[in-house]
């Protein structure tokens, strides 16, 4: 049994009611440990009509509910947590919106400095990738599946690998030490649809 666990990103365009029927039965399939909304260029109220309907479903479910982006609306709505990029609020500043109870994640891309520096800070837990090609977003950099397991042998800070991750190339990840795969189309688009996804994810972490 490894420690990984899934962390699914909500598609970049959602219809906050038919995605959440997609949600509940995603995560009913099996464990998740939490779900980010990521709505990029949209207008606050979008993203709070997705935090009203969705945020609800993941925390009955005892699935962490972060925002993307926005420590203020994280704190504002009552999210779990919000992740922050390289080009977001600096961590220092999210945390002390976000106050010490939320979980604040770092994008830290390739980077071992950047991870270090974002763990000596607090962050609760730090994002490498991309690991693959994705479609989902241009990704800053690539990175190699060292940085992860350097990562996981020497620090302690959870770590999550992210970009283009599939059930089908999931593995070397996990292999590698990473304690969360973050993860949109390779459930969201999932052939067998996004319950089987969770499902065949969680198989791979046995
Ligand atoms: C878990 C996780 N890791 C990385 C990212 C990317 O964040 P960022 O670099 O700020 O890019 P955007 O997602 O904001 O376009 C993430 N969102 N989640
Ligand atoms: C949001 C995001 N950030 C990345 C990074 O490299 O920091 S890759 C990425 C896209 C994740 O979606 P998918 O699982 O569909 O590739
Ligand atoms: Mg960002």
């Amino acid at each position: 049994m490894t420690d990984t666990r899934l962390y699914l990103i909500t598609p970049p365009k959602l219809d906050p009611k038919p995605f959440g029927e997609t949600l509940k039965s995603a995560l009913d399939a099996g464990d998740v440990a939490s779900l980010q909304l990521r709505l990029k260029d949209v207008p606050e109220e979008d993203i709070a009509r997705a935090v009203d309907v969705l945020m609800p479903i993941a925390q009955s479910r005892d699935v962490a509910f972060l925002l993307n982006d926005r420590p203020d609306l994280a704190a504002k709505f009552g999210c779990d947590g919000v992740h922050i990029g390289q080009e977001d609020t600096p961590y220092a500043e999210a945390r002390a919106i976000v106050g010490p109870e939320r979980i604040v994640g770092v994008t830290c891309h390739d980077s071992r400095h950047l991870a270090m520096e974002a763990g000596e800070a607090g962050a609760d837990y730090v994002a490498f990738g991309a690991f693959y090609p994705t479609t989902t977003k241009e990704p800053k950099t690539r990175c190699e599946i060292d940085v992860l397991s350097w990562w996981a042998e020497v620090m302690v800070v959870p770590c999550v690998a992210i970009g283009g991750i599939t059930v089908a190339n999931a593995l070397p990840l996990v292999q590698a030490g990473a304690d969360f795969l973050a993860v949109s189309s390779g459930v969201w688009d999932y052939t067998d649809g996004p319950a089987a996804a969770v499902k065949a994810f969680n198989k791979l972490f046995k």
